[in-house]
């Protein structure tokens, strides 16, 4: 009952909570949720003190309504900070966090609870075989946990500062010049692909690529959802830029653009267009904050297959959790202790293994794949429990592998196959649909084994599940690949291009989602700066000329530089002529 209370709200609450997300921002529903899960810890264990079921009751669905939507704001943090960076990573950390907490919870309750009548504790909490003291020490993390989401604020905060200032340096830098071609910032922004007009070198790409893949789209399709917006308004920063090259592209001036002639997404990326980045960073955006089919439809069909196989493949994980504790006593016929331990080698698996999962699949990508792997992995798990009396450990092993390998892939390839305006809603509908399938198939469970007697049926139950998901994932390699192969390729830039000029030059042609052509593999609010640095610095590296310009130098040496590279497109232009 404690665990239904939990899950009830939550198979529609995290959908609302993630359109709640987009609406308001990050660090706010952040806290709001938190605030959730501390009254509502709090209200459980007190009502577990006092021996008030019905609070108890209460205290873990307020729980409940905070706890899932938590999860759903998290996911779309760590999407906005990582995303074309080392997002995978971000989230295997994520998860070696929250299930080292599944772990030392399975691992402490029971101490503390042993342990609750010990005379060194003081007599105000010392209750011999209580479990409140267990409780309470879980309200303290909770608040402990309340704290980081005030510091998570005040970080979001501080970066808006850190936008700020630089967007004063680049509106002083931008003012000094006349024309797109000899500002400092924004030639990724004002070339066009094909033209050669700027003599860009392809290391622009990250940048350029977006301009010029919403310039190949609108000329085949019309212009995009994305490049009316950025039309109107000038973009969105999201799109690093793209949006606001493509509004100029179609000799439009974008609002933000100052009069810098196009600077765009760049230095001119101020005014409403700097206010709209802002938004962006706090994970606001007022348009998608509405429910409308056109927002479902927008999340495309390798969305819906990510949303499927995340249902029945997490179906055939978790719940097993709940009940692999009474299958390995009763058909292995293991003690208490050693079944605790076997259980929780899944988690432990998770927990070891996730960041350098994540790793992998920032340098590698294969998330698809690997979604193909997982499912093959847990399909023989269940089958081998069912069907055969190897070892427990071995099966439980390799359903820590299936799992670790699973939630590393699948939660990062969300963030690239939606529109980054959409991430709370994305985020939200599928942990509302995987609380559905967790919500039922406990109940199906229950069922055969009531109407079987024996855990046969049940685990054949489970590896049907895994061969759906398993068909699932294959399909969902079919259509990815069809639509540009984003989910089986690596991260654009796992580390600086500097380091790695290749990433750089693919970043352009192979990151960008078939569903948002135009966004790329830029972070969806930092490019307008800081990629447009590093894309600087990486020209400026192949051209020679890097130590000659920097923000700090004096204008006059900055002039002399511009006039340089207006010199040098001159020239390259001419020769092309
Ligand atoms: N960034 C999302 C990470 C989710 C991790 C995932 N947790 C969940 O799916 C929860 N919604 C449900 C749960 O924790 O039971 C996990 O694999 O732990």
């Amino acid at each position: 009952m404690l665990y239904t209370v939990y899950s009830i709200p939550n198979l529609l609450l995290p959908l609302c909570g993630g359109l709640l997300i987009d609406r308001i921002g990050n660090s706010w529903s952040n806290i709001g949720f938190n605030l959730f899960v501390v009254v509502g810890q709090g209200l459980f264990a007190g009502g577990v003190t006092w021996g008030a079921y019905p609070i108890s009751l209460i205290g873990r669905a307020v729980f409940g309504i905070g706890g899932e939507s938590a999860c759903v704001v998290q996911s779309k943090i760590l999407a906005i900070w990582f995303q074309g960076k080392e997002m995978a990573f971000a989230m295997g950390l994520g998860m070696t966090v929250s299930r080292f907490g599944s772990v030392v919870n399975d691992w402490l309750c029971p101490y503390i609870y042993k342990h609750s009548g010990a005379r060194v504790l003081p007599s105000f909490i010392r209750s011999a075989n209580n479990p409140s003291l267990a409780i309470w020490v879980g309200f303290i993390l909770m608040v402990l946990s309340f704290a980081t989401t005030i510091a998570y604020a005040l970080l979001e905060r501080s970066t808006e500062a850190y936008f700020d200032a630089k967007k004063k340096n680049c509106r002083g830098l931008t003012s000094s010049s006349s024309s797109a071609s000899s500002s400092p910032f924004p030639r990724p922004f004002v070339s066009r692909k094909g033209t050669g007009a700027s003599g860009l070198s392809s290391l622009q790409a990250p940048l350029l690529s977006q301009a010029s893949s919403s310039e190949e789209e609108e000329k085949e399709n019309g212009p995009s959802r994305r490049s009316q917006r950025a039309g109107a308004t000038g973009g969105e920063g999201t799109g690093g830029g793209g949006g606001v090259a493509a509004a100029a592209a179609a000799g439009e001036r974008p609002e933000g653009g100052e009069g810098t002639g196009g600077a765009g997404g760049g230095p001119g990326g101020v005014g409403r267009e700097g206010e709209k980045q802002k938004r962006q960073l706090r994970g606001e955006d007022l348009e998608v904050a509405t429910i409308s089919l056109e927002q479902f439809r927008l999340l495309g069909g390798c969305y819906w297959l990510l949303t499927i196989s995340c249902v029945v493949l997490y179906s055939a994980v978790l719940p097993f959790n709940n009940i692999a504790g009474e299958l390995l006593m009763t058909k292995w016929g293991l003690t208490l202790d050693k079944t605790g331990f076997l259980i929780s080698i899944p988690y432990l698996i998770a927990v070891l293994a996730s960041p350098f999962l994540g790793i992998a699949i920032d340098l590698f990508g294969c998330r698809a794949a690997l979604l193909v792997l997982a499912s093959l992995a847990l399909l023989f798990t269940h089958l081998s429990i069912a069907f055969t009396y190897i070892n427990p450990a071995i099966s439980l092993t390799t359903m820590g592998f299936a799992y670790s390998v699973y939630a590393s892939a699948i939660w990062p390839s969300v963030a690239l196959v939606v529109d980054s305006s959409a991430l709370g809603l994305a985020y939200g509908l599928i942990t509302a649909s995987q609380n559905g399938g967790l919500g039922v198939v406990p109940i199906i469970v229950g069922a055969i084994r009531d109407a079987t007697g024996s855990y046969i049926a049940v685990e054949v139950f489970f590896a049907s599940l895994a061969l759906v998901g398993l068909v699932i994932a294959i399909i969902l390699n079919v259509v990815d690949a069809r639509s540009g192969g984003v989910l089986n390729k690596k991260s654009c830039s796992s580390s600086s291009p500097l380091l790695h000029l290749p990433d750089v030059e693919d970043a352009g042609r192979s990151c960008a989602s078939p569903y948002l052509q135009g966004r790329s593999c830029a972070s969806p609010y930092l490019p307008t700066f800081d990629d447009v640095d590093e894309a600087q610095v990486v020209w400026e590296i192949k051209e020679g000329t890097r130590g000659l310009w920097s923000e700090e130098e004096p204008l006059l040496q900055q002039q002399q530089q511009q006039q340089q590279e207006q010199q040098i497109m001159r020239q390259q232009r001419h020769g092309q002529q």
